[in-house]
């Protein structure tokens, strides 16, 4: 099997988050979701969600679908890097993505949700596209999407061509020649503990030099800026008129009509440009002169996350073979 599903950013205003049509249960229920190569827990608005925590957004009802089975004593909890969390119970029952059908996939039903997913009413949970490693459910961690829908796709991949302000598409089972220009380049991937974790070959600033050194980080679908090194931030924003890192605003702002350089980061001996478009994220509340950054900080994370601002420059294979690898083009 092959199939395509569009990538829709939620907010017309900036790329804060993408979501995907998907199918639960019989007669199929019509949900919008978030995937995410960043967590493996595939989680909806449902039924079971208070109503005091849903605006707006679709549920799933199970006791609506002929081929929903409740998995009897199973129950899941997750946190994000963002603070924002959810927990529940769960399901099996028909999934599908693109045209691509999963009969038996764990579906989290949320029980609660943290007062971020309350308020996001165009996200109605999240697919997890991170290694079933990560999967909170318990007692029996279940498998995401990818690994249930893996043996039945032409190819055991799916990949993500995320748009600026614009509509993208994921596509599973297949590589789309006409999505991306020159070559794949393919890297390792690191799946302990479970995140798409790669190494890039370095990083530079607009025209300067390129500075060869190692960044090992996670490929993430879910998280909407670049988290890097303190010491790649400083460089970049050194060269931004108006820069500071606003404790109050959480990260580096600047004056919106300032001038930003491109970021440029290394995939092997390929080089891949985050245009000054990308690196000026929103103004920090509407309408202000202040614009929050595309690049920020990961000292406060631990990790380093490639996220949108940063997938979106590329056209970017999920290989799930064994052993996986990540494959970056230019597009
Ligand atoms: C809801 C959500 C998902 C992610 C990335 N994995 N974040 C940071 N927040």
């Amino acid at each position: 099997d092959t199939g395509s599903a569009a990538a829709t950013p939620i907010d017309p205003r900036f790329d804060i988050a993408y979501v995907t049509p998907v199918t639960i249960g019989t007669p199929p229920q019509t949900l919008q979701l978030d995937l995410d190569t960043g967590s493996s827990d595939l989680w909806v608005f449902s039924s079971h969600t208070p109503a005091s925590q849903v605006r707006g957004q679709q549920i799933y009802s199970p006791d609506k679908s002929t081929t929903s089975k409740l998995l009897d004593g199973h129950t899941w909890s997750i946190r994000y890097g963002d603070g924002s969390g959810s927990r529940g119970n769960v399901y099996t029952d028909n999934f599908a993505i693109g045209g691509i059908m999963v009969e038996t996939q764990a579906v989290e039903t949320a029980e609660e949700v943290s007062s971020s997913f309350t308020t996001e009413d165009n996200i109605d949970g999240l697919v997890g596209l991170g290694f079933s490693t990560l999967n909170t459910v318990s007692p029996e961690g279940q498998l995401t999407f990818f690994d249930n829908a893996k043996p039945k796709l032409d190819a055991p991949v799916f990949t993500a061509d995320l748009k600026y302000m614009k509509e993208g598409t994921y596509d599973f089972g297949f590589i789309d020649e006409s999505k991306y220009t020159g070559e794949i380049t393919y890297v390792p991937v690191d799946t302990d503990p479970g995140y798409w974790t790669f190494t890039s070959s370095g990083y530079g600033v607009g025209s300067g030099t390129f500075s060869s050194s190692p960044i090992t980080g996670i490929a993430d679908t879910g998280t909407s800026l670049v988290y890097l090194p303190t010491a790649i931030v400083t460089a970049y924003y050194r060269q931004v008129e108006g820069a500071t890192n606003s404790r109050s605003y959480g990260g580096y702002v600047f004056p919106c009509n300032s001038t930003l350089p491109p970021f440029v980061f290394g995939i092997g001996e390929a080089k891949f440009t985050i245009p000054p478009s990308y690196m000026s994220y929103a103004a920090v509340t509407d309408g202000s002169p202040t614009c929050f950054g595309g690049l920020q900080s990961s000292s406060g994370i631990g990790i380093n996350i490639w996220g949108d601002v940063a997938l979106k420059a590329a056209f970017v294979v999920f290989n799930g073979e064994e052993p996986p690898t990540i494959g970056w083009a230019n597009k």
